[in-house]
Formats: structure tokens, sequence, C-alpha cells
């Protein structure tokens, strides 16, 4: 196995015949300089035609909903930590949503060659950004409903409010700072045309690429315990409350269950496969990997990398199961004023007096 350094500086220099010993682990070991990746092409209708294809579902139904949740949560004032960080990640979504087409038109090799390297330098970075982005504030929720559950009647101060944006502001900032370099240092002009983004790094470029996937993978997995620990102790909490209150209602109580589920769901289902793939698959990039392998890994990355995207569009469902004041506010623009008008007062009280019983949906 070769390390970053090595797999760039074997790549950098002349191209000599090579000499190449297989050993166990479908790892080569590289006794001569060469380009061994290049020779390895991705080429396949599954990433030329499929993808391509489910990308653009993906963006149209996407765009479509988040723009649709954006009109709907710039109507809603920020008046608790639950609706700052559920806007932070449609602000995300969208712009997330924006960088389908970049890919589509990549994969399918319909745009302009310099198409790829933009999708290497700009749109693939932001693509990462903003998942990440998701997942922090999937992170937090979660300790908001938690918190909300145990204490039901904690109304968001007005200083906790500017704190959680001024937190909100700095995980934007930090995000970026670590994905910038990853845009910065991929400069590197490429003549081969089935070239990859890796083959347009720098040396530094590409450990910068290797560190920043494995700090996120910390972020990632750090988020997961944080979002399944705070969910098992959520419905721990409703499970005393319907023990107390021994509700009778079966189909209410199973509502509750899949409610309170959503965000482990969506959590599990997008971004756990990628997340397990991606850490071979940045090996792959760094190090010399037998042809066949790099391409199952990079298929298998690009499989699970699709369900991370179907996040963008399972978002506006947990806006509308987990938030009582969107739902309120999305019936009002589409004028359904029945279902619009809040059971108790107005869709803001509504909004508070649902978090204040457990049984509810919007924990
Ligand atoms: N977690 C991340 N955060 C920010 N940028 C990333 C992240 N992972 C990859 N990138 C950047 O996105 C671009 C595409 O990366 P990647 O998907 O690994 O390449 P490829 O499309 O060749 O498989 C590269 O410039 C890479 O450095």
């Amino acid at each position: 196995m070769l390390s970053t350094a090595t797999k760039h500086s074997a790549e950098e220099s002349e191209v000599e015949p090579m000499e190449v010993t297989e050993s166990p682990g479908d790892i080569y070991n590289i006794s001569n300089s060469t380009q061994l990746s290049i020779n390895c092409s991705r080429d396949s209708a599954v990433s030329r035609v499929v993808f391509p294809v489910l990308y653009t579902v993906l963006f149209i139904l996407g765009l479509f909903l988040n723009s649709l949740a954006v009109w709907v949560f710039f109507q809603i004032p920020s008046k608790s930590n639950f609706i700052v960080y559920l806007k932070n990640i449609v602000v995300a979504d969208v712009i997330m949503t924006l960088t389908f087409p970049f890919k589509i038109l990549r994969d399918s090799k319909l745009g302009p060659s310099y198409l790829k390297v933009f999708v290497c330098q700009v749109s693939s970075v932001v693509f990462y950004f903003t998942m990440y982005i998701s997942i922090i504030f999937f992170g937090l929720i979660s300790i908001d409903r938690y918190q909300k559950t145990i204490n039901p009647f904690d109304r968001a101060k007005p200083l906790n409010l500017v704190g959680v944006k001024l937190l909100s502001g700095a995980i934007w900032l930090v995000m970026f700072s670590i994905s910038l370099p990853n845009m910065i240092l991929t400069k590197k002009r490429h003549e081969s045309r089935s070239f990859k983004c890796a083959d347009l790094k720098t040396e530094f470029g590409l450990t910068w690429h290797e560190v920043v996937n494995y700090t996120c993978q910390i972020i990632f997995w750090g988020n997961l315990t944080i979002v399944t620990f705070c969910y098992i102790l959520i419905a721990k909490e409703l499970y005393k409350s319907y023990a107390r209150t021994r509700s009778s209602n079966q189909k209410g109580r199973m509502t509750m269950k899949v409610n309170v589920f959503l965000v482990l769901v969506v959590f599990f289902i997008c971004f756990v496969p990628f997340h397990f793939a991606r850490v071979p698959y940045t090996m792959s990039q760094t190090t010399l990997f037998r042809c066949s392998l790099e391409t199952a890994l990079f298929h298998l990355k690009e499989t699970t990398l699709w369900l991370s995207s179907l996040n963008s569009l399972l978002d506006p469902l947990i806006y509308f199961f987990l938030c009582s004041s969107f739902r309120a506010s999305l019936f009002k623009t589409l004028n359904l004023s029945t279902l619009s008008r809040p059971s108790v007062g107005t869709a803001e009280q509504r909004h508070d007096t649902e978090n204040t019983h457990l049984g509810d949906s919007n924990v």
C-alpha cells in the first residue's frame, strides 16, 4: 500500500514501464513510478445513464419541495432553536440540490470538458460541505428535541436564540474553512480526458482531501451517536408517558412512534451506507489499488452518495411531520384554511402547545 505522497510522486514522475507485484488484499505494490490509476476507467452505463437519471429525479423533486419549504419557512419567525436549525437545513438542502445539474452533466458526458474540472473543484466540494452542515444540524435537532421532551414548558429565551444563531453561523464558517482548500488545491492541469478528481490535486491537496474526509467521518459518527442516544431517551420518555396515561388509542400510538423515529430513519438510510463506503474509497484515492477493486469502490461510493443526496428530498418530510408551525404555514400558503386552522390558538401558540406534551409528533 502506498501513502498519499507516495502515490502522488508516483503519478507526477515520468511514466516508465512498471513492475507491479500483486499482494494479498487486492492492493498493488508498485516497484516503479507510474500512473496506474489513469488507466483504470470508471466509465460504465451505470455512471453515464443510471445515476444521471436518478439525480435528475432528485433535482426536479428536490428543487420543488425545497423551494416550497424555503417559502414556508421564511414566513415563520425564528422563535425557537428548533426552527433556527430547520432553517439552516433547508438552506443547505437548496444549495446541495443546485449542485446536482453539474454532476448530471459531468457524469452523462453531456457537458463541456471544463465542467469535469468545475465539478471536482467547486460543485462536489459544495455538495459535501452542505451534506455535513445537515448532519451537524440533525445532531443539534436531536439534542433540542430531547431537551423539549424533558422540559416541555421551557421557551427559548431571546439570548439563547442569539446564541443558537451565532452557533449556526460558526458551523457554516468552520465547515466552509475546511472545505475551501479542497477547491483551491484542486488545480493541477491534466492532459488526459479521463481524469479523476484526485488527479487534479496537488500533493498537499490530496493530503488535505484525506484529512477532511477522516474529519468528516468523525463528525458523522459523532452526530450519529448523538442522534441515536437522544432518540432512545426520547422513546423512553414517550413510553413512560404513555404507560402513565394508559393510552388505548393504538393508531395514535403508531403515528407517534413513526414520527418520533423519522429523524433516526432518515439519518440511517441516507448517511450510514455512505460513511461505510467512504473510508475504503478515500483509501483507494490515496493508495494504489487493483483497478477492479478501485472501480467497485467507486460504484459503491456513487450508489451510497445518491442515498445521501436523497436526504435533500426526505428533509421536507421531517419539516412536515415534526414541525407544526411549518404545517400550519404550509396549509395557509396553499390556502387550505380548514387544515391550517390550529386546534389550539394560533399557529404559533399551537407550536408551543404541541411541544408541551410527549405524545405529540412534534418531538
Ligand atoms: N467531506 C468533504 N468535504 C469537502 N470536500 C470534499 C469532501 N470529500 C470530498 N471532497 C472534495 O470533493 C471533490 C470530489 O471528491 P470525491 O467525491 O472524493 O471524488 P470523485 O468524484 O473523483 O469520486 C474533491 O475536490 C474532494 O476534495
